[in-house]
């Protein structure tokens, strides 16, 4: 734990660094499970396919993830999915190792409270459909979910619960699909439904009856939202705060108007530093980023990771970064926590619990000088 900063008792430490990061008990409520995977697990399945004869022209992940990370925009982000990590996620086996290794690797990262969210997926030439892709996923969570040490080899007090997503080039007859497939599933630990994908394709009007019936039926909403200039029309905005979402992801590109809407509503928002900066997303530095703007009204904010696989910033560090870029001390640090579970779908208690313990523990070491 860092020693640092002015002892004074009853307080937190009075600096902030990766120890302490790790350590905070954290809520991760915007991480797409596909982008989410490791480098390290990627390369293990590849290695697998390639002594099976697949994959032969796929690129080892150990070296075409950091040249992605690397050079990576909005632009050439989505085409990676299908021409590359989907190939490695082609069937169920790979899907079910995946979202193991992607709980443990947040588990690892201190993360105690986690939603994925994922997009039913097909793939003819291994019979993985849909509905089987998505039960895959279902079955891991719930497994972990329900016993303990089976996921993680240490103590994995990490709850997990499940959001399907709407791919914006979806048709309506699909998106129904994808909300059919989450009412099914809603009494395990699917708890909302999402809007993702090239912001730069579809009309989000197209989903407007997908969404009122999920919010008829009591499923929690959150959508990507003004991520891109393209997707960021006032009609679009508009037509998307007219479905009353919980929470909003990226909020980037918004107006004075709608801006007032989220504020009054305190619509919580998932805020992804590293992901907007480094896919240029946003101009400028951290520093830069729209947090600081949003930091200052009363709308909860979670800190979150988008595709910790493809921008390698854990949770923990993105913690770190809002610690250095906007003059944020360990007390600020675990307020941000706070905020994040205040927003979460499913039950965020033993996170708020770990976070009481926690506080408890700095405020009885006292720390500094
Ligand atoms: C800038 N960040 C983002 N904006 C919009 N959509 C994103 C995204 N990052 C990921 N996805 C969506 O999530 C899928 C991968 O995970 P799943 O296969 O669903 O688990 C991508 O294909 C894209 O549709």
């Amino acid at each position: 734990m860092p020693a640092t900063g002015c002892r004074s008792a009853g307080a937190l430490p009075q600096t902030v660094d990766e120890a302490f990061v790790k350590a905070l008990p954290k809520a991760e409520l915007h991480a797409h499970l596909s982008g989410s995977v490791s480098m390290k697990t990627l390369h293990g399945m590849w290695s697998r396919k390639r002594a099976s004869g697949r994959c032969l022209k796929l690129l080892d992940p150990l070296q075409a993830m950091l040249s992605i990370a690397e050079s990576v925009d909005i632009i050439s982000f989505f085409p990676l999915f299908d021409q590359y990590i989907y190939q490695l996620l082609d069937d169920i086996e790979s899907v079910q190792e995946a979202t193991r290794s992607v709980i443990r690797d947040f588990a690892t990262d201190g993360v105690k409270y986690l939603e994925l969210r994922t997009t039913p997926r097909e793939h003819a030439q291994t019979g993985m459909t849909k509905a089987s892709y998505v039960h895959a996923v279902h079955e891991v969570i719930q497994t972990h979910n329900n016993s303990y040490d089976v996921v993680c080899e240490q103590s994995h007090d990490i709850k997990v619960y499940l959001i399907l997503s709407i791919d914006r080039k979806m048709t309506l007859e699909q998106a129904n699909e994808v909300l059919d497939l989450a009412m099914t599933l809603r009494t395990g630990c699917v708890v909302g439904i999402d809007l993702s994908g090239n912001p730069a394709r579809g009309d989000v009007e197209t989903f407007t009856p997908v969404f009122r019936r999920a919010k008829t039926e009591g499923l929690h909403i959150t959508v990507h939202f003004a991520e891109v200039l393209a997707s960021a029309t006032q009609r679009e905005l508009e037509v998307i705060l007219s479905w009353e979402p919980d929470r909003l992801g990226h909020v980037i590109c918004t107006s004075e108007d709608v801006e007032r809407t989220i504020k009054e509503r305190r619509t919580g928002l998932e805020l992804c530093l590293s992901c907007n900066v480094l896919a240029k997303m946003t101009e400028g530095s951290i520093a830069d980023h729209h947090f600081r703007k949003w930091r200052m009204t009363s709308c909860p904010i979670a800190l979150s990771t988008d595709d910790v696989g493809i921008f390698q910033s854990p949770l923990s560090n993105e913690y770190l970064l809002a610690a250095q870029h906007f003059e944020l001390g360990p007390q600020d640090l675990v307020a941000l926590s706070k905020s994040a579970a205040s927003i979460a779908f499913g039950d965020s208690q033993s996170l708020r619990a770990s976070l009481k313990t926690f506080e408890t523990y700095f405020q009885a070491q006292g720390y500094g000088c």
